[in-house]
């Protein structure tokens, strides 16, 4: 068995898919929390400047999908075959667009008037219209590929419980029912539900 060891910041942030599927595959793996100088003398070890990295046996991978992908293989949930793997990969590439692109102005929108605006907008109709697409994507049961758990389960369920509860409390799955399962197998999951009871407590 490869020896796993995942870096972050003292956060759950963009590393906590990671240790969801961790923990959902009973892997075991060293949880590495840095901060300030630490980070800053291991930033130009990394190989894009940026965390979290995963160490398998001592090789260093970065980019948290690429991580969440080898994990997901690894604990067999990345879908049984090459179109359910692309399927969940769909899904999480479609979830990144959702976050990383038009959730992206938390982060860089320094006007707070004009941030406020772009929530609002956020909110009432670029969040509904993309959780009604996805709807039709998850299945009756709950799942997006297949009828058992994948990684694209995970990363909307990290998604909900982590950025967008933290960013835009609420409750926006309220009319999504096939999301309302999805977030359900996933946080009845056993290994995900005793890390969702004992990880730490974080600001992000
Ligand atoms: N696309 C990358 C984004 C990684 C990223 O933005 N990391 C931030 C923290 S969330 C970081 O390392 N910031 C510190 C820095 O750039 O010095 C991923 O998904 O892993």
């Amino acid at each position: 068995m490869p020896t796993y060891k995942l870096t972050y910041f003292k956060a759950r942030g963009v590393a906590e898919f990671a240790r969801l599927l961790f923990a959902a595959g009973g892997l075991e793996y060293e949880d590495v929390r840095v901060e300030g100088e630490q980070w800053q003398q291991l930033k130009p070890k990394t190989p894009m400047g940026q965390l979290p990295i995963l160490e398998v046996d001592g090789a260093m991978i970065c980019q948290s999908k690429a991580i969440g992908r080898l994990i997901a293989k690894k604990i067999g949930m990345a879908g049984k075959t090459d179109l359910e793997a692309a399927r969940a990969d769909m899904i999480t590439d479609g979830l990144e667009d959702l976050i990383g692109l038009k959730m992206s102005f938390f982060f860089t929108e320094k006007d707070e008037n004009k941030k406020e605006e772009k929530k609002k907008e956020f909110v009432e109709k670029i969040l509904p219209s993309a959780l009604d697409l996805f709807e039709k994507l998850a299945s009756a049961e709950g799942y997006f590929v297949g009828n058992s758990l994948t990684w694209a389960d995970v990363n909307f369920f990290s998604l909900f419980n982590g950025f967008i509860n933290r960013f835009i409390p609420g409750d926006h799955l309220k009319n999504h029912v096939n999301l309302n399962k999805v977030m359900g197998n996933v946080s009845s999951n056993p290994g995900i539900a005793k890390w969702l009871k004992e990880r730490p407590e974080t600001q992000f």
